[in-house]
């Protein structure tokens, strides 16, 4: 960890950080517009909008997801700040507001150039990587149109850089320590993320015909999760990578097992508890507060088994430390330096983005941050 003094702490050519996320209502009067933003000529069923509205309604149309991102951006701002930069924390949204076109126009007008972008996101897929990056590109054409020329940068993915995995790794760690259940045979870890169709998996990666791997960084994680949790504790650890939040029309794949028909299945199998780890998510957005902590635990409760949801690695220090550390990794690239990119587990994903890597399998738009 850098020190407040040290020299190599320069974050030099960048003018701000900008934290990039998915948004979400605040009222119910905002539920439908967003959810049209978000599945615009997408083919989601209706059924299945409707469905998702009503996940709002439950919590008084009101996503948990700003919140936590503006809890983001104040960590990140005190942590710059205790590492010895000014640069404000910026924060923008895809479907809704702020709206990252209006937060780089603000930008813009208080004298910013060039920023560099966070997203709310670690892993590799078009929805979590090429999608921001889609929406980059749009904000900066407007932005150009308007002759407001910027600049921005992205770090890189960071599902492989440490901190994110050892945050994740320590809070699953206390967690099987406090669920009450000593007898590792009875015990599972669910590693839970975001499904995404089958296609996009595949096409998921650095371009050159590799896939498959967004799901590949979480098979990772969980994995080295399993070992390290289970060599602290001195236990013999097992669980499974599954899913939550399947959309599209039934006939499409997407990834599974779903994490409802895990529990299902590892009831019949007798096992007694679920340790649920949502290392595919940030925060505790819709996704966990609804997928997760409203119906798996129904699910749950209904089978008689006892789930333990791990938190998200939201603000916790570690983790935000290690956002900070790739915006200094950023700036030193931007600056033409070389610096040795820390990778844990597996591989440190390029800064600039490979061309062709996670493909629109819709229609080609431009992207920012990559090399086509
Ligand atoms: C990989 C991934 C992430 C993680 C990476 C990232 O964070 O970006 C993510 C995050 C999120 N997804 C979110 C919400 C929604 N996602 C939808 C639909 C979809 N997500 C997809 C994938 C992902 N989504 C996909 C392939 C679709 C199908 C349509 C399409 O190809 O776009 C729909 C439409 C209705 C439905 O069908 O569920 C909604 C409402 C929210 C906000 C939650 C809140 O309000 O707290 C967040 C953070
Ligand atoms: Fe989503």
């Amino acid at each position: 960890m850098t020190s407040p003094s040290s020299p190599t702490f320069d974050l030099a050519p960048y003018d701000a950080v900008l934290v990039l996320s998915f948004g979400g209502p605040e009222a119910p009067d905002e539920v439908m517009p967003f959810l049209r933003r978000v599945t615009g000529g997408r083919g989601i069923p209706d059924e299945r909008l409707a469905e998702v509205a009503h996940h709002y309604e439950l919590f008084g149309g009101k996503s948990p997801i700003n919140d936590q991102c503006r809890r983001l951006c104040t960590a990140l701002a005190q942590e710059l700040q205790r590492l010895g930069s000014q640069l404000p924390v910026l924060w923008g949204n895809r479907n809704g507001p702020p709206f990252l076109v209006d937060t780089l126009r603000d930008a813009y007008e208080a004298g910013a150039r060039r920023l560099v972008v966070i997203t709310t996101s670690a892993y590799s897929s078009y929805s979590s990587c090429r999608q921001y990056r889609e929406d980059i590109a749009g904000a900066l054409t407007t932005l150009r149109e308007e002759g407001r020329p910027l600049v921005v940068d992205k770090i890189r993915q960071y599902a492989t850089h440490p901190s994110f995995a050892r945050a994740n790794l320590r809070l699953v760690t206390e967690a099987v320590r406090g669920c009450g259940q000593p007898d590792d045979s009875l015990l599972r870890v669910a590693f839970v993320t975001h499904s995404i169709p089958e296609g996009m998996d595949d096409t998921s990666g650095p371009g050159d015909g590799e896939g498959s791997l967004y799901a590949h960084q979480h098979d990772e994680i969980a994995h080295v999760i399993l070992d390290e949790a289970g060599i602290t504790l001195d236990r013999d650890l097992s669980g499974a990578l599954v899913f939550c939040s399947r959309s599209g029309s039934p006939s499409q794949p997407w990834l599974g097992p779903d994490i409802n028909d895990y529990l299902r299945e590892q009831a019949a199998q007798g096992i007694t508890d679920v340790v649920v780890a949502p290392i595919g998510f940030v925060s505790d957005h819709m996704e966990v507060k609804f997928d997760l902590d409203t119906e798996a635990a129904e699910t749950a409760e209904g089978l008689g088994l006892r789930m333990t949801r791990v938190p998200t690695v939201g603000v916790d220090p570690e983790f935000v430390g290690g956002l900070v550390d790739l915006v200094g990794e950023r700036a030193a690239q931007a600056r033409g330096e070389t610096r040795a990119m820390q990778a844990w587990p597996g591989e440190a994903m390029p800064p600039v983005c490979r061309a062709g890597c996670c493909p629109n399998l819709r229609q080609a738009r431009p992207a920012a941050c990559g090399s086509d």
